[in-house]
């Protein structure tokens, strides 16, 4: 008895004194290491606090900036605050610190990068030393195994080829048509005479919709449900990147991590029957379909061809096709919904550029309801200038970052393994020496003509986004029903708070009044 009670004991004390060991190099030993391996390249940030580091420096700033907005704020046209109210964190300390500063998360060194020149070194990387964060579970359980978390081995390459397939320009022309049909429908349920309208949560209902039936051949009602589960997905990632987390928490019962657990499952388990539902249809008709869902089976069989003779070099199991599906069910429609939503507040704000665009929307589709050609859609130059400015200056993923996976070299600066680099790309759409005087205000001219200038709203190097032309097609399309249907005020009741969830969401909808046109 003696025996077993001393070796519990011995076992026990084992792994106390493992336990402490670690947290003693986590979150003392390194950080004072990496803080003074930065300070001599004259890299300085706020002081760290034991165990927290700057996070409840950085929750503090974002709560002022939230209980700072308010009903008249935005009325002048002045967007000057955005950056304070997006990256607070970022307003306050890039003025102590400088362009390139540190901020701790918890024990994790987080390297704000904001020079153009920096960010796009950082995001072309193509060594593989600057990648995905590994330490990042609850967006695993949004993404899976998908595209957009996956290292950038052959795995994730293969992978980006096979879904890139399905947004060629040749698939997204076919996919043109479903897409004004989907959005007429859906515009008939907005009513004009119900008082405001948050056209921020029906621009997600419809760019969910339009997903649905372009991507994967299904009815809004059966991806419903998935997306619901998704936004509380994203805002269990929001609590997430604001707490601290102990090694192995994230394997412990409490409420939020059954919660992950019972949604990840719920998801999978819906997301299984779209693909078996498509399996089914297939049977019947001989053919997978020629939709993003119909390539990824095509995969798994081993038949996809990229069109050369050439097979992908990796086995794509049922579980990647969940995973990917789990990927751009949500990258797919978050995005664009929010880049309509602030789209629509700036024309709200500018009846002159409403006004012009809805003249250019008449004139370029005629008799026909939409622009439901590439060409017609080309020919939206206005429109294409007020979609660049609204992602200037509301970009819906306004911050990107990258890990360390080795020791890096940036121009001078020596960045140790484990950092995660913040590239703030709404820092840049500011910057009055790109962008000139008059960058906080909105001026869609600064676009009609092609100009050299630091402007990444879909990133760049080999991670850009795979769906941009998709983004843009779909974005043009809906704008102009809308425009062609609706005159739209910004109601009263709006209160102006652009908040980074994953992507750049007004805080509290945006409720607007609509007039229907003649
Ligand atoms: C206005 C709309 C959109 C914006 C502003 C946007 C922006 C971005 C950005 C900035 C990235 C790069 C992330 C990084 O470098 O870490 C990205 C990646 C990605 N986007 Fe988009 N996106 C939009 C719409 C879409 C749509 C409609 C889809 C799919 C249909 C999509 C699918 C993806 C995927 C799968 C990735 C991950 C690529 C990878 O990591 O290899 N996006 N997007």
């Amino acid at each position: 008895m003696d025996l077993i009670w001393n070796v519990v004991t011995a076992g026990v004390s084992l792994i106390a004194t493992i336990c402490v060991w670690q947290l003693a190099r986590d979150f003392l030993w390194r950080p004072r290491r990496l803080l003074q391996a930065f300070k001599q390249q004259g890299v300085l940030g706020p002081v760290p606090r034991l165990f927290l580091g700057n996070l409840d420096q950085v929750r503090e700033l974002m709560a002022v900036e939230v209980a700072k907005s308010s009903t008249g704020e935005i009325r002048d046209d002045n967007h000057g605050g955005v950056v304070a109210k997006v990256l607070p964190y970022y307003a306050a300390w890039s003025r102590s610190y400088g362009q390139t500063f540190l901020v701790w998360w918890g024990s994790q060194p987080r390297l704000m990068i904001s020079d153009p020149e920096l960010m796009k070194e950082v995001l072309c990387d193509k060594s593989g030393s600057l990648d995905r964060d590994p330490g990042q579970h609850a967006a695993r359980d949004l993404f899976g195994d998908g595209i957009a978390l996956l290292t950038m081995n052959e795995r994730w390459s293969q992978k980006r080829k096979m879904v890139s397939l399905a947004f060629h320009n040749e698939k997204l022309k076919l996919m043109i048509d479903a897409m004004v049909a989907c959005v007429e429908e859906n515009l008939k349920q907005w009513k004009t005479t119900e008082g405001p309208v948050d056209v921020a949560s029906k621009l997600r209902g419809i760019t969910q919709d339009v997903l649905c039936r372009t991507a994967f051949g299904t009815s809004y009602a059966a991806g419903k449900e998935v997306f619901e589960m998704q936004i509380e997905q994203q805002y269990i990632h929001l609590e997430w990147q604001g707490q601290v987390h102990l090694p192995g928490f994230r394997f412990l019962p409490t409420s939020t991590n059954r919660r992950r657990w019972t949604l990840k499952q719920q998801i999978d388990s819906k997301l299984r029957q779209i693909v078996v539902n498509r399996l089914k249809e297939s049977s019947v008709s001989g053919s997978y379909g020629k939709d993003l869902l119909g390539l990824m089976l095509a995969a798994k069989d081993g038949v996809l061809d990229f069109n050369n003779g050439k097979k992908l070099d990796i086995q794509v199991t049922m579980q990647d096709v969940i995973d990917e599906c789990k990927t751009f069910f949500f990258t797919g429609q978050e995005t664009s919904a929010a880049l309509l939503a602030w789209t629509m507040l700036l024309l709200a704000l500018n009846p002159d550029w409403q006004t012009r665009l809805r003249q250019e929307v008449c004139q370029v589709c005629g008799q026909v309801s939409a622009p439901n050609t590439l060409e017609m859609l080309g020919n939206l130059k206005s429109m294409t200038m007020v979609i660049n400015e609204a992602l200037r200056m509301y970009p819906p993923v306004p911050l990107l970052n990258r890990y360390t996976h080795n020791k890096v070299k940036l121009k001078e600066l020596v960045i140790p393994k484990g950092t995660l680099l913040l590239v703030p790309l709404i820092v840049i759409n500011y910057n009055e020496k790109f962008w000139g005087g008059d960058a906080k205000s909105f001026n869609p001219n600064r676009f009609v003509s092609q100009q050299q200038r630091p402007f990444l709203p879909f990133s760049v190097g080999p991670r850009t986004c795979v769906g941009q032309s998709f983004a843009i097609i779909e974005t043009k399309i809906i704008l102009a029903m809308i425009l062609r249907k609706f005159t739209f005020e910004l109601s009263e009741t709006y209160v102006h708070s652009p908040f980074q969830v994953l992507t750049l969401q007004p805080k509290f909808g945006m409720p607007m009044n609509l007039l229907a046109n003649q």
